[in-house]
């Protein structure tokens, strides 16, 4: 049996804008494999989302996205960012990756029951399995399918979104900040469900601003700056001291580490410095910053000119 994964290699997303272009995300490298949890963090602004849509061919028409992503498994293999929107709609979204939206709640339909979203989703992907089965994934209670979104808890409405999410047996789901406005107990209860799922064999791609709650769930920790990979390594490395001086400062902003925040702000991505874009803001920054640093490592890759060993 082929294993599934994901190997995204040199991928970069430039809106054109009137005024020129805006470099949203450039060269980003990520794996994925069967029981990975990979969280993908970073400011607002540094590219996480245009990534995630990227990959499901979900960008305005003003995107050019370049690179490749290589998706992986027993149906066969597809390169994601060639693909046509047509083979991406048959073969690939709900099938082969489902997408937790950002706010799940609101993507619910306001006035059709949970049953009967599950029920069309199952039956426009043409998926072997009926509502319960596809609620039970997600460990959305059957006693509760017959609510409107509205009647749900904010846990319930995102397991109802992770539901439809898998309902055609997606190997990889991406979540988008799923657990943003959510109390404590339940980013919990949601990322938790991430993990079971990955536990599974799935892989989970999750986008986060929520460092506490991708140290509870994730395997990896890929950390974004400005558009650019700046560290990818296992997540107890990254939680244990992270390489990069970006990855430390976000780390130590924490209200429960230093609670101190990084001076300054995220370059704009229409105009870019020369090499390392952390640069103005990086307390460690020399001269050899002007030139972009090459991210290094196998299995702890760190794109800097003075990283920590
Ligand atoms: N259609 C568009 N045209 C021009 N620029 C865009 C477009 N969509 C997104 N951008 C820019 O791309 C950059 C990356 O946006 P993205 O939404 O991926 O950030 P993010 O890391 O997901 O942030 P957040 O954490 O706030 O969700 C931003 O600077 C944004 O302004
Ligand atoms: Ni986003």
């Amino acid at each position: 049996m082929v294993k599934s994964s994901l190997r995204v290699r040199g991928m970069s997303v430039r809106f054109k804008v009137p005024n020129g272009s805006v470099a949203a995300a450039s060269d980003v490298s990520l794996d994925l494999g069967e029981g990975e949890v990979l969280a993908l963090v970073g400011e607002s602004g540094c590219g996480k989302s245009v990534v995630a849509s990227g990959l499901l061919g979900l960008l305005p028409g003003n995107a050019r996205v370049s690179g490749a992503a290589v998706l992986r498994g027993p149906e066969g293999e597809v390169e994601l960012l060639g693909a046509s929107q047509q083979e991406l709609s048959t073969k690939v979204r709900g099938r082969r990756i489902g997408l937790v939206p950002q706010s799940a709640a609101t993507h619910l339909h306001p006035v059709r029951t949970i049953r009967a979203q599950l029920a069309e989703t199952i039956s426009e992907l043409g998926a072997e399995l009926d509502v319960a089965r596809a609620a039970a994934r997600a460990h959305f209670p059957a006693d509760h399918l017959d609510r409107y979104p509205h009647q749900l808890s904010g846990g319930l409405a995102q397991r109802a979104a992770i539901a439809l999410a898998l309902a055609g047996s997606a190997w990889l789901v991406l979540a988008d900040e799923p657990t943003t406005g959510l109390d404590r107990a339940l980013v919990h209860e949601i990322v938790d469900e991430f993990r079971r799922i990955a536990d599974q064999g799935h892989a989970v791609l999750m986008v986060t601003h929520d460092l506490a709650a991708a140290e509870r769930v994730a395997d990896r920790v890929a950390v974004m700056y400005a558009g650019r990979i700046v560290e990818d390594s296992p997540a107890k490395a990254f939680y244990g001291g992270p390489a990069h001086p970006y990855a430390r400062g976000l780390l130590n902003a924490l209200p429960e580490r230093e609670f101190r925040p990084i001076p300054g702000v995220p370059p704009q991505l229409s105009e870019l410095p020369a090499g390392c874009a952390f640069q103005p803001r990086c307390v460690l920054a020399t001269d050899l910053c002007t030139q972009l640093p090459e991210p290094t490592g196998e299995d702890h890759i760190v794109a800097c000119h003075h990283a920590h060993a």
